[in-house]
């Protein structure tokens, strides 16, 4: 029986410390993050899924970004092991969650590293990005995991931004989307439909062919819904400034056993 639950992490007061790695430092509004955070949860929750709170860790400027700390393939979770040293004590409160919601969980060691966002699932096809936060021995250990349950594990170079999302998603159909100046090796991608905005490459299913994108990209909005898809815009602003995307603040587990 299908789940439909989704985490997410409230922001922590130090979210203005968060990681800059590609883009210039620019200041965050901690309360209007939080105001967006609510809305972008509100959002989910109105697309029909159920949000489960991680507990919050105040200490960690970047443990919004929940998606970082766990990739989900069926009832599996693989609690990672982040690419910054500094992300590394996230995950504890995010393999709680996970196994309190009747998960499997297994984990990344070291060497391995691996950020949730380098994983980018489209179907039974996992591609992992590797050469940012993600290493190789990393990616091996995913494809440990997942391969065995089913997954086709395809590793991709990622040189141009924080994390593979951050360059390519999905939408409904399978159609990989993404930013022809941000993508290292598009011919490792099936069917890749280039789109304007930088953050336009930025999806999340949330259902019935709805895809929750940031404000920041209209014209790319504009571009879906001539295909036939709904785009469901929220502004995340604040979290832009800090490398993050729709895709990073929730983790959504679709196949829980319970
Ligand atoms: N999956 C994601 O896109 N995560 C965004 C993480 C942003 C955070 N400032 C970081 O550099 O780790």
């Amino acid at each position: 029986m299908p789940s439909r639950k989704a985490l997410i992490r409230r922001p922590s007061p130090r979210l203005a410390e968060g990681l800059v790695t590609h883009g210039t430092r620019v200041p965050v509004d901690v309360g209007l993050a939080v105001e967006q955070w609510l809305e972008y949860g509100r959002v989910l929750r109105e697309y029909g899924w159920e949000t489960v709170e991680v507990d919050p860790a105040d200490d960690c400027p970047d443990s919004v970004f929940v998606e970082d700390a766990v990739v989900v393939f069926r009832n599996v979770a693989l609690i990672t092991r982040p690419g910054t040293p500094t992300r590394r004590p996230e995950t504890t409160g995010v393999e709680e969650s996970v196994a309190r919601l009747g998960a499997s969980v297994n984990w990344i060691w070291e060497p391995g590293t691996l950020d949730g966002g380098d994983v980018l699932k489209i179907g039974d096809t996992v591609y992992v990005g590797i050469g940012g936060r993600t290493n190789a021995a990393g990616a091996q250990q995913l494809r440990a995991v997942f391969e065995p349950l089913g997954a086709r594990v395809v590793a991709v170079p990622v040189s141009k931004v924080l994390h593979l999302k951050s360059a390519v998603t999905a939408l409904p159909d399978g159609t990989v989307v993404g930013h022809p100046p941000l993508v290292d090796a598009p011919s490792l991608f099936p069917r890749l439909l280039p789109v304007p905005e930088e953050s336009g490459a930025h999806v999340m299913l949330l259902g019935d062919g709805a895809v929750l994108m940031s404000a920041s990209a209209p014209k790319t909005a504009e571009l879906f819904a001539t295909l036939g898809h709904e785009p469901v815009l929220v502004d995340i602003g604040e979290f832009e400034k800090l490398e993050g995307c729709v895709t990073c603040l929730s983790v959504r587990l679709r196949d829980l056993y319970v």
